[in-house]
């Protein structure tokens, strides 16, 4: 056995995988006793451990080994002396010496110069391999790829410096040089050889944006793994009708530019034939003719609900068919165990345990521009508009659209009311928002919304009602299969892919006993759900609604959905209706943009007001940043009217720059935040943003007036704030980069033998370019964290040369390459081009493309506006939530002494971390987990988006 010990540096964590409980005990004590790292969290299994360098997480998986190594060992193995400069201001090297090399036993160490020189600086990685008794018997030098070739013992001492890498897992000495360079902690993708599966995949239901991605991702990370690859056509219509035709074997090739494209390039269907058991008893034999070991379905709750029938139903169709001599014994031997896995494919968002399913978020992108676009001419007719939206049983298009359009009233099947209270209801509050000078009315109704005594409500039932009862001019926009047309959001794209990736590895992982899995997402992270409890969730909701129980199906469907109607209302009845708290409890709360304009702010502004008025809160605006306060004292009270339509506006309509507080002159900052009495402070900005709210926390000692609960809004296209993993505005650029990176690819593909590099902003950060890679499927990308080797860019011109040359003039051969801006200093993006295009010699050429500004996004995504929504009234309720803590602090002689507790719960960063949103204390941020030189957070969250991506086009890495 080996263990590989890996070292990083700041910019990223690696994972350390110990295979038992002794063993990982053990690396904790490793990274803590002899590296001086620290705890930042841990869990029963899993150990993250950071110092201003350094951060490691140390996961314990299952025993598979009884591998074990204890610390009398470790002390024998590493004498480990931490050279002077260990802490200081090199953050990428580490140096150790490293003793009594020839003794190690079991342990293969990489040994390598750090990441982010320059090429011409870096000395070799070396892999040692050893044998039982712990000598030396192969060493490869990796940077050239020298194979393994047998020595002797090195010396007993040596300097060297000990490089980062990501080893996900323990593996055989024998087998180390090939494992190596996998550098993954995300669902590691082995290499190609070992599983001979079938997978198959279908699409079924209404085709959905992003089905595509998700075909792509199966097919290519079956392949990748070494399996065989099958699409069945038409959905369960293919299954019923079986052969080569309906269920078909599929190559790498043929999914190829798949990603962005709209609909289902493998068809899709409403089969009726598949809810009779005849029908499923065609396609159990079609399945198992076909050779198929494992279906994967990309569907809504109808084909998702289908799939689990077919499972249950699975031993006993099978048996049908041997007993009618249908299928052999061998086959039915071979196939008693059907192996399906779901990845929700369906606009309408309407399965229980995933928080988005693929195809949702695009048409809510369809839906919220078609509104914008209403929105005018209703201005200037000063109409009212009925949008009909799509969604059968479920609400959450209409729900959604109504948060980011700040629309005027939603009809949704889940919160129905009785014939007269819906009109009635609508009418005042419709009523309202004219009275106060709004010159438009946008109604949404869902497809399937119903009043309470379940009678269907149409958009001519509503329209009926503004007319007569409100005498309003109104028209009814009804926007069908507009809204399930065209290609797919950045974010279904992503979600899609990973689904993909995901939805394989938990077919592969598979066994008999293993329930059917469902890939869902929560927050951030794909998650597997049991396919079973999600089908029956999901049926409960609308058993509820049939049965008039709407509180139960309101309890049934996730909390996020409730919280957004919560949320809707709060923000929709605001400054008519009665405020919710008692006057006592009333509180000035200030609000400013700090930084980059990103898409949402304005949402948030927008939304924090609103939800203020609502409450009985008093909302500020501080126009123009710290800058504007300390001058001009740019301090306005934010009032109803002049709100209207910011939900749905690009840019910071407050204004916004780059000054901090101590830039600003903090003094005059606390004189104004004393004047005003302000109770609360929410700050909407990335990483000035963040430093900003640093600094006032630090100087709560000297000014009073920043003893108040103080909050972060992420929001920044970078993405780089500490702590979280989602800022506002990043989904909107991602979407302005990724609409540029078609259109260049587009062109790219016409011209054949061209490659475009496209320069993406992001500061330090490689976010944007990863995603964008991923979602475009460019064959490469170079990010800061990484920068720009010689020899990544010398094997990255020779897979674009072969895949040139394969293409043979064939379309959808056009390719990207992303670039942040920070990769490289030496090879800026034309630069590359050049050498590219140099070291290409005719077989093609490369040509930069600068997106810019661009990326800035125009109108926010709904995405950005709807969270930007969500954290708002998050920030609002931390505000309400923290003033008693606070006050605890403020002695009556006017000192001030603050615990962690209290400076955490007073001042923190609002963030989503895998499948939670979270508060998370800005001191904590700032000194433990932020790289300030780099402005970056230390983990970066996105790191195996990068495998992934580079998998998915076939990237070879050096
Ligand atoms: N109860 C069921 N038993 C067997 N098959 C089913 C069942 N429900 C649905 N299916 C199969 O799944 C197909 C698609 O279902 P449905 O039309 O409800 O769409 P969906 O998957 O919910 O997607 P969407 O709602 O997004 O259109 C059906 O045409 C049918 O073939
Ligand atoms: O495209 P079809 O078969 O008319 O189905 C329309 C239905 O499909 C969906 O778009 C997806 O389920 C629903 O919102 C809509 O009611
Ligand atoms: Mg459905």
């Amino acid at each position: 056995m080996a263990v590989i010990i890996p070292l990083v540096n700041g910019t990223s964590y690696n994972t350390v995988t110990a295979h038992s409980a002794e063993s990982y005990k053990n690396t904790v004590n490793f990274y803590t006793k002899f590296l001086g790292l620290k705890t930042q969290s841990s869990k029963d299994n899993e150990s993250i451990l950071t110092n201003e360098d350094i951060c490691i997480k140390i996961v314990l998986e299952e025993s598979n080994d009884g591998f074990k190594l204890d610390e009398a060992r470790f002390n024998e193995l590493f004498k480990l002396t931490a050279r002077s400069d260990w802490r200081s201001k090199v953050p990428q090297s580490l140096v150790f010496n490293v003793e009594n090399i020839n003794i190690i036993k079991d342990v293969l160490i990489e040994l390598d110069a750090p990441r982010q020189f320059h090429p011409s600086e870096l000395s070799p990685m070396f892999l040692y391999t050893l044998d039982p008794l712990g000598n030396v018997v192969g060493v490869t030098e990796t940077k050239n790829a020298v194979s393994t070739k047998p020595m002797k013992p090195t010396s007993t001492t040596s300097t060297m410096k000990v490089h980062s890498s990501l080893p996900s897992k323990v593996t055989s000495s024998t087998d180390l040089a090939g494992q190596i360079k996998t550098t993954t902690n995300y669902p590691s993708l082995p290499k190609a050889k070992g599983h001979e599966k079938a997978i198959a995949v279908m699409t079924s239901g209404g085709d959905a944006p992003g089905m595509n991605s998700n075909v792509r991702s199966i097919v290519r990370s079956a392949i990748f793994k070494g399996c065989q690859a099958y699409v069945v056509m038409e959905g369960y219509e293919g299954l019923v009708r079986g052969g080569p035709e309906y269920i078909k074997q599929v190559t790498w090739e043929d999914v190829r530019g798949w990603s962005t494209e709209g609909g289902t390039n493998i068809g899709t269907a409403r089969c009726m034939a598949f809810k009779k058991r005849e029908g499923r008893l065609l396609g159990a034999q079609h399945l198992i003719e076909a050779g198929v070991d494992a279906l994967i379905v990309c569907g809504g709750d109808g084909s998702l609900t289908g799939a689990d029938l077919f499972r249950s139903e699975w031993p006993s169709l099978i048996k049908e068919l041997l007993e009618t001599k249908r299928i052999s014994e061998q086959q039915y031997t071979r196939y008693q165990h059907l192996n399906i896995c779901g990845t929700v494919g369906s606009i309408d968002n309407d399965m229980s345990t995933t928080d988005a399913t693929i195809g949702a978020y695009s048409a809510l992108d369809r839906i919220c521009k078609a509104i914008d676009y209403v929105e005018a001419t209703a201005y200037s007719h000063s109409r009212a508009f009925v949008v009909e939206v799509m969604g059968r049983n479920c609400g959450w298009l209409a729900l959604l659209a109504g948060i980011a359009t700040s629309a005027d009233y939603i009809f949704i099947p889940e919160k129905p009311a009785s014939s007269e209270e819906w009109q009635d209801h609508m009418c005042n509050i419709v009523a309202k928002h004219r009275s106060k000078g709004k010159r438009t009315t946008i109604v949404i109704v869902a497809e399937g919304a119903i009043s309470a005594d379940l009678t269907p409500i149409t958009p001519k039932d509503v329209h009926k009602v503004l007319v007569d009862k409100l005498g309003l001019d109104t028209r009814i926009t009804i926007l069908g299969h507009v809204q399930r047309g065209g290609t797919a959001v950045a974010y279904d794209r992503v979600l899609a892919t990973l689904q993909g990736v995901e939805a394989v590895n938990a077919v592969l992982d598979s066994t008999p006993e293993t329930p059917s899995p469902l890939i869902a997402i929560n927050e951030n992270k794909i998650v597997r759900k049991p396919l079973m409890d999600s089908v029956a969730l999901t049926k409960s909701v609308a058993d509820a609604i049939q049965a008039k129980d709407f509180d139960k199906a309101m309890s049934l469907r996730d909390t996020e959905f409730v919280e957004h109607l919560n949320n809707f209302m709060a923000i929709n009845s605001a400054d008519h209706n009665e405020p919710k708290l008692a006057a006592d409890k009333r509180l000035k709360i200030a609000i400013i943009n700090v930084g980059a304009p990103a898409g949402g702010v304005n949402s948030a502004v927008y939304s924090m007001a609103t939800y203020c008025m609502s409450q009985g809160h008093k909302p500020y605006g501080i126009y123009n940043g710290f800058t504007g306060l300390s001058r001009h004292e740019s301090v306005r009270s934010l009032n109803w009217k002049d709100l209207l339509g910011w939900q749905s506006r690009g840019g910071s309509e407050l204004g916004t720059n780059r000054h901090t507080p101590e830039e600003a002159d903090i003094g005059m900052v606390a004189y104004y935040f004393q004047k005003y009495q302000f109770d609360g402070l929410i700050i909407v900005g990335g990483f000035e943003a963040f430093v900003s709210l640093s600094q006032l926390e630090r100087a709560r000692d000297s000014y009073s007036a920043f003893r108040i609960p103080m909050v972060l809004i992420p929001a920044t296209l970078s993405n780089n704030v500490p702590g979280t993993e989602y800022s506002l505005g990043s989904d909107t650029a991602l979407n302005a980069l990724m609409e540029y990176c078609d259109i260049v690819k587009q062109s790219a593909s016409s011209s054949r033998g061209r490659a475009f590099i496209v320069e993406t902003q992001g500061g330090n950060s490689g976010y944007l370019a990863t995603l964008a890679a991923l979602a475009c499927g460019a064959a490469a990308s170079y990010v800061p964290e990484e920068g720009i080797s010689l020899e990544q860019l010398s094997q990255d011109i020779e897979t674009l040369s072969g895949a040139f040359e394969n293409a043979k003039g064939r379309d959808r051969f056009g390719k990207i390459i992303l670039k942040s801006k920070n990769a490289s200093k030496a090879l800026t993006t034309d630069k590359l081009a050049e050498v590219i295009t140099e070291e290409a010699s005719g077989r093609f050429d490369a040509k930069s493309a600068l997106p810019g500004h661009i990326q800035q996004g125009g109108l926010p995504s709904p995405i950005d506006r709807t969270r930007g929504t969500r954290f708002a009234i998050k920030a609002v309720n931390f505000i309400e939530n923290n003033q008693d803590l606070i006050a605890e602090a403020r002695s009556d002689d006017g000192d001030f002494d603050i615990t962690d507790k209290q400076v955490s719960a007073t001042a923190s960063v609002l963030g989503v971390k895998g499948t939670n949103v979270v508060f998370t204390s800005i001191r904590h941020l700032y000194d433990v987990e932020t790289d300030i030189a780099k402005r970056m957070p230390k983990i970066i969250h996105w790191q195996e988006t990068r495998t992934i991506a580079d998998h998915l086009v076939g990237r070879k890495r050096v």
